[in-house]
């Protein structure tokens, strides 16, 4: 799709140019080169981005000439986490979190190689990262649900009979965008509708209630790394492992729980990305179709997950919840094993590239 140069400088010449373009990493896990970025260079450019080659190592990735990047592949990855590589994955768009461990900034947006620049209904370009800034910077509701969906947007504010003792809001942590054309459906869903595409652009963000979970997707994320960075980790999948696109919900349900227990937020809807690649729904069954099953026991697990007051940091979250996924989920297949001491090991390999982060207390325990 080629958006008109016009319409996108017109978009950020209307914007707060490039907001905490010093304290915000770009993530792209990508095993092709990444033309796609020329798209994005008005919005994206002043920032830096970390890039996570999959695959090949020997393979040289092509990118467009004035970003500043950082770019791993696996043979970097094993040369920085040595034995603690195994839980980074291998041939799978999972291997992204391995840039949110390596940054040191504040936030995190991580966007796949096939999101383009989107329209809105008035055909202006829609600069996804400023969104996800404005939703990371304002404060979410998740105890308690404003009809009018996010009071702190323009133009719009809590409604009668919102509790003024909770109208203040808790730090949001987590931005989820959508995506319009391709949506992220699951494989047998792909398959009984190959010709559905999202044309619907619903001009909202909500924040997901407390206790309850979502699907969260990751080709458009952004994060506070500083609050919730620790637990975004993307689980074993890929090469060796049988499960795949999984990655990004198993990092959902993991950061939603912690979030409930730390009285952190989580929103999704705006900004929209143009999703323009739909992958082989027989590859992507072949690969989910496990987690499909599984998954009804799974979502039981989070929905009755308790964390002790004490876990007052996500590490020490994240442990209790690798705790009760071995105890757990263990006897469903050894993968959760595998799985509950692959999640250590990111945690202590997250500590060993970030110690000043180990012992950060996040928010107050829910
Ligand atoms: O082995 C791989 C395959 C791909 N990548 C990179 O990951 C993203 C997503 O890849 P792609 O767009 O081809 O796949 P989708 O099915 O559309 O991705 C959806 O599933 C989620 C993964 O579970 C993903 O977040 C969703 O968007 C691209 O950047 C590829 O280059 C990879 O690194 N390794
Ligand atoms: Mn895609």
């Amino acid at each position: 799709m080629n958006e008109p140069a016009t319409a996108i400088e017109a978009a950020v010449a209307a914007s707060p140019l490039h907001q905490l373009k010093d304290e915000l990493d770009i993530v792209i896990p990508t095993i092709r080169n990444l033309d796609f970025l020329e798209m994005w260079r008005p919005f994206l450019q002043p920032y830096h981005l970390i890039i996570v080659q999959d695959g090949d190592p020997s393979k040289t990735i092509k990118v467009p000439n004035g970003f500043d990047y950082e770019l791993y592949n696996r043979n970097d990855i094993k040369r920085i986490l040595g034995p603690k590589a195994s839980c980074i994955s291998f041939k799978d768009s999972a291997c992204r979190c391995f840039g949110y461990m390596v940054s040191k900034k504040k936030y995190i947006f991580t966007i796949d190689d096939d999101c383009f620049v989107a329209k809105d209904p008035s055909g202006k370009a829609i600069n996804a990262l400023e969104q996800h800034i404005k939703n990371l910077l304002s404060p979410s509701t998740p105890f308690f649900f404003n009809t009018l969906y996010d009071p702190f947007a323009e133009g719009a504010d809590f409604v009668r009979g919102y509790p003024f003792s909770l109208r203040e809001g808790v730090s949001t942590a987590v931005s989820h965008g959508l995506w319009l054309n391709i949506p992220d459906y699951d494989a047998p869903t792909q398959l009984v509708k190959p010709l559905e595409r999202n044309t619907r652009f619903v001009d909202a963000v909500l924040t997901i209630p407390k206790g309850t979970l979502f699907p969260m997707c990751g080709m458009n994320l952004a994060f506070d790394r500083q609050l919730i960075g620790p637990a975004m980790y993307f689980g074993l999948m890929g090469e060796g492992q049988p499960i795949g696109r999984y990655d990004d919900m198993w990092a959902g349900w993991c950061i939603k729980v912690i979030c409930d227990h730390l009285g952190l937020g989580v929103k999704t809807g705006l900004p929209y990305i143009y999703h323009s690649k739909a992958s082989n729904p027989f590859v992507n069954l072949r690969k989910e179709y496990k987690g499909i099953y599984w998954q009804e026991d799974i979502i039981p697990f989070f929905q009755q997950v308790v964390l002790p007051k004490d876990c007052t940091t996500v590490q020490k979250c994240y442990i209790e919840l690798a705790k009760q996924v071995k105890e757990k989920l263990g006897k469903i297949d050894p993968y959760f094993d595998k799985l509950a001491d692959a999640m250590v090991t990111w945690i202590q390999a997250w500590d060993g590239l970030n110690p000043t982060s180990a012992s950060f207390s996040n928010g107050k325990t829910g």
